[in-house]
């Protein structure tokens, strides 16, 4: 994992700390009147005439502050599951209950890389969300939390980066007020000072949350915790912020031998 805008931090100034401030924030969720969210229960699903992929005897059930994690490889079937959970899709067998005005928060790669209009940031969350009352002047100081400049919140949404796209994604997931924050690798465009603020803002946060990690074995919860999780992520990004200012250094010094591609 790493973000891009990691590494063209790292072009432009070799330092690991960003100098702007994030503070990524969710709000206080709802009452719904039980503590229970959702719940999919023995649920099995498969795709009409896909014999060959389906989930089976699915158990996942999520409370105010429930955090579950779940650890698989690409492929694996994440998006259907995070589907299931969202109620995008019903279990072909087993069952599926959600807390009645239950709102979801949803975050993954399909939904950055949908947010190609010209309308500019602030336009577009005022009018995704005019339920949140807020005036421009609102949404700004929020997408400037999020970590989005002030320049870029009046740039069409078209002509910012994957990074900056994903700040605007978390900015409108937090003004739809949710109960359950689903995050399908949420780390992918962020630095380090981000993912930090993502990870202090998702312990805070009073409602479930499923965050969906990448990686090469099977299905499985995340064996750890989200300390364990901020860092290994930190872990991975400065071992790839090092490589990158190895190869700068080399690149910059005639006689150091260079890596052999
Ligand atoms: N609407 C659909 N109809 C039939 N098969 C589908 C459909 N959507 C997905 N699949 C198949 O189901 C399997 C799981 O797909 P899914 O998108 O859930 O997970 P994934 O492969 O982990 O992808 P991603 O990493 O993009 O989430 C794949 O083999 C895919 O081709």
């Amino acid at each position: 994992m790493g973000g891009e805008e990691a590494s063209a931090s790292v072009a432009s100034a070799p330092q690991k700390w960003s100098d702007y401030q994030v503070e990524f924030h969710f709000p206080e969720p709802t009452d719904l009147g039980s503590n229970s969210l959702m719940q999919l229960m023995d649920a099995d699903f498969k795709y009409p005439g896909r014999d060959d992929f389906g989930l089976k005897n699915v158990n996942i059930g999520i409370d105010m502050g429930s955090r579950v994690a779940i650890v698989g490889p690409n492929g694996a079937g994440k998006t259907t599951l995070m589907n299931l959970l969202s109620g995008d899709l019903e279990p072909t067998a087993g069952e599926s209950r959600r807390s009645a005005k239950l709102r979801i928060g949803r975050y993954n790669q399909h939904f950055v890389d949908a947010l190609s209009m010209d309308v500019n940031p602030v336009e577009y969350l005022m009018t995704k969300y005019p339920e949140s009352g807020l005036k421009p002047e609102g949404v700004r100081a929020m997408l400037g939390k999020f970590g989005l400049s002030g320049h870029h919140h009046l740039v069409p949404i078209v002509k910012l980066s994957g990074g900056q796209k994903a700040r605007v994604v978390f900015a409108g997931i937090s003004l739809s007020q949710p109960h359950i924050l689903l995050l399908d690798e949420p780390t992918n465009h962020l630095d380090m000072q981000s993912i930090d603020a993502l990870c202090d803002a998702v312990e805070e946060f009073g409602g479930g949350v499923v965050v969906w990690i990448v990686d090469n074995g099977e299905i499985t919860p995340y064996d750890g915790d989200f300390e364990d999780y901020r860092d290994e992520l930190i872990k991975e990004i400065s071992a790839e912020l090092d490589a990158d200012e190895e190869e700068a250094a080399a690149a910059a010094d005639p006689f150091k031998p260079k890596k052999v591609a």
